[in-house]
């Protein structure tokens, strides 16, 4: 197996139930490696491209993560094991393993943490809507070619879907590579994109090679990259011409001209991301589209969960079409993915849709209603208790709320630290 290509690492003693989960992802689509030991899991950490580490929770999983984390390695890790105690599942997701998958594994599972892990090329975008038919076609026509590409739109709104669209359709040989900017901290990030050597920092025991040498022959997916800080903004657009064989593409929800006008993204990497913008549309922008993907997500959890197909009632739909879906497809793709497992009938009804945090769905509402009384207030006093309104409604979780308001978390930070120094009270995170 070519070591670039690895996407699951299974670390478990032999014969053990792990080897079962190692023959399920395979099964599922994975490429899949088994390390016996923590040692030789580093060891291949080091030299492949690893989406998704899944460790017997009998290792010492804390000794592990903090060795990934030493090295900074940003994957995700899931601990599992066979009738572990609770106590054990528990100490694993403290010392920082995102979840734990009891074994032996199900088939669903494994898919499931797969399709949340990987990078899965040629998905399919469901959609009708002209704007976002242009988007697609206009992607389609560059993908063979090597410019970089900008995709901007709203947080949810399918742009790391469509990067995984346009290397499947690049025909290029190389694999495509994610780097997750945001909320990374700067040395993680520095390591991920660029690699070091062996003594650059304490706990950097071997050579690392980063991501954008890694992708070369293929393409790097530079996901959020308004979140770069500048330095690494620096450092990338100097190497960019020395991987010529890498291909680009790079998402945002920002303003990135704004950003630039404001000295907080550099101009020559602005430009030469820009060499082909492609803008996707907000999901209330393309009503018309919300069941067929409502009906596509719905089939394929019953594909990937082994349930009957449940379609959606009349008003199940119309409580969809009238949502304001700040997060636009993802959002949709996950009140429906509960929906479906939950769903006690034949059918998904309108009482089965529920948002992340419980409450029901609600119909959007026209965003001049109740406007008038603002009338004589300035836009900084609005905008100051919006924020401030949202943000205690999400219980001061700053992810939540900058979704609802559609800006980053760091434009948020950026307002809520204005608002400090100026002596306002900001509910706490
Ligand atoms: N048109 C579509 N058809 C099918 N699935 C879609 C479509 N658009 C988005 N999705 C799915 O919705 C989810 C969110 O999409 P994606 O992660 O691509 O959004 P994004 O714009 O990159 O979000 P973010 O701003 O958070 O990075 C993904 O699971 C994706 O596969």
């Amino acid at each position: 197996m070519d070591p670039h290509e690895i996407r699951i690492l299974l670390i478990g003693r032999p014969a053990s139930e792990l080897d079962r989960a190692a023959a399920l992802a395979a099964q599922a689509g994975a490429e899949v490696v088994v390390a016996h030991d923590e040692t030789t899991a580093m060891a291949t950490m080091r030299r492949a491209h690893v989406a998704l580490v899944m460790i017997d929770v009998a290792l010492d999983v804390a000794g592990f993560i903090a060795q990934l984390r030493a090295e900074r390695f940003a994957v995700p890790v899931l601990a599992c094991g066979v009738d572990a105690p609770a106590a054990l599942a528990v100490a694993a997701i403290r010392a920082g393993a995102d979840d734990y998958v009891p074994l032996p594994p199900e088939l669903a599972m494994i898919a499931a943490a797969l399709a949340a892990a990987a990078e899965r090329p040629g998905s399919t975008i469901i959609g009708q809507d002209a704007a976002l038919r242009r988007a697609v076609d206009f992607a389609g026509s560059i993908a063979a070619a090597r410019m970089p590409v900008l995709l901007t739109g709203p947080v949810g709104a399918g742009k790391a879907l469509l990067a995984r669209t346009i290397h499947a359709q690049s025909g290029r040989q190389g694999p495509m590579l994610t780097v997750e900017c945001a909320g990374v901290p700067a040395d993680v990030l520095e390591s991920d994109l660029f690699g070091h050597q062996a003594g650059a920092f304490p706990e950097a025991v071997a050579d690392r090679c980063g991501k954008l040498d890694e992708a070369r022959g293929g393409t790097l997916f530079l996901r959020d990259i308004d979140w770069l800080p500048a330095a690494l903004q620096a450092r990338l657009a100097m190497a960019l011409a020395s991987v010529p064989s890498t291909r680009l593409i790079a998402s945002t929800t920002a303003d990135l001209a704004a950003l630039v006008r404001d000295g907080r993204f550099r101009a020559d990497l602005a430009a030469r991301l820009d060499a082909a913008r492609i803008a996707l549309p907000p999901l209330t922008e393309r009503l018309p589209d919300i069941p067929l993907l409502a009906h596509h997500f719905a089939a394929r959890v019953a594909a990937t969960e082994g349930l009957p197909m449940r379609p959606l009632t009349d008003d199940a739909l119309s409580l969809l079409a009238g949502h304001g879906w700040p997060g636009n497809v993802g959002e949709l793709e996950n009140v429906v993915r509960r929906a479906a497992v939950l769903a006690r009938d034949e059918r998904i009804g309108a009482l089965d849709l529920v948002l992340s945090d419980g409450s029901r769905l609600s119909p959007a509402t026209d965003p001049s209603d109740g406007i008038d009384p603002l009338v004589g207030r300035t836009v900084e006093e609005v905008e100051r208790a919006l924020i401030l309104k949202t943000l205690e409604r999400c219980r001061g979780n700053r992810t939540s709320a900058s979704n609802i308001l559609g800006i980053s978390v760091r434009t948020m930070r950026n307002k809520l630290k204005i608002f400090i120094e100026a002596g306002i009270s900001v509910p706490a995170a």
